[in-house]
């Protein structure tokens, strides 16, 4: 993690905001790791979080090719056949996500405030409505929302597409990346965010090993302990929540 004795004077003011969904807004990473668990299991293997650090934020194959190689089942499971015996469970668990402490308040914050927001997701459509069928008021007030299975994401996270996509459809002017701020739960989201050239505050689950914080710009334990003030953006209002 970057010095948090560094100030404002030597950081551009963010003027964007770019958030990650899974595991940041939505509470749907436990969704993908009992899913995980329960296939491994049948191997007689166990899923550990030095395999989901290497899954999470990914795009659908991307992952699934990590799950089958790194665990040495791929003669058995294939990643397209994990992805069809993954998706049964998954659809039924989806419509039930809850949003993260915190993503309210700021969401809702930063859209009264005037700060352009948006979503990049490694998530395809349709696990995206699934995720989000519940939470449709809150998501209606990003600017726009890039997909993970969007034509101009070539490459899934660590690579910088779906952040670079999402600064582009920005209104106006082409975004400064450094003015641009990612919120990001996962190590290969907060790689792609320094890879596009912007900021990013991660907010890890506490299970991942430390040693995933060190590219993140800031770390948080919750969107909660979030200060708007430190990266010149507008401050929460008192009693706001
Ligand atoms: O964390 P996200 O929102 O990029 O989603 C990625 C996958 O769907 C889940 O790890
Ligand atoms: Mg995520």
């Amino acid at each position: 993690m970057a010095n948090s004795s560094v100030t404002l004077s030597v950081k551009e003011p963010i003027t964007h905001v770019i958030f990650d969904m899974d595991g940041l807004l939505l509470d749907t990473e436990k969704f993908y790791t009992e899913v995980q668990e329960k296939i491994l299991a049948r191997y007689n293997k166990t899923f550990d979080w030095s395999l989901k650090a290497k899954m999470m934020g990914k795009k659908a194959i991307e992952a699934a090719q990590v799950f089958v190689h790194e665990t040495g089942i791929s003669d058995s499971l294939s990643a397209e056949d994990f992805l069809v015996e993954r998706e049964d469970m998954l659809r039924h668990m989806f419509p039930t996500s809850e949003l993260m402490p915190g993503a309210s308040r700021l969401i809702g914050h930063l859209h009264a405030k005037g700060i352009p927001i948006c979503v990049a997701t490694g998530s395809h459509k349709r696990h995206f409505q699934l995720k989000t069928q519940r939470h449709g008021e809150l998501f209606s007030l990003m600017h726009h929302i890039v997909l993970g299975d969007d034509p101009e994401v070539k490459k899934g996270k660590p690579s910088p597409d779906i952040f670079l996509a999402a600064a582009r459809r920005f209104e106006g002017e082409p975004v400064d990346p450094k003015k641009i701020l990612v919120f990001e739960d996962a190590p290969s989201g907060v790689l792609a965010a320094k890879n596009a050239g912007m900021n990013v505050v991660m907010v890890p689950d506490p299970r991942l090993d430390r040693s995933h914080h060190e590219t993140a710009d800031q770390v948080l334990s919750s969107l909660l302990e979030f200060d708007p003030g430190y990266w010149g953006l507008p401050s929460f209002e008192k009693g706001e929540n």
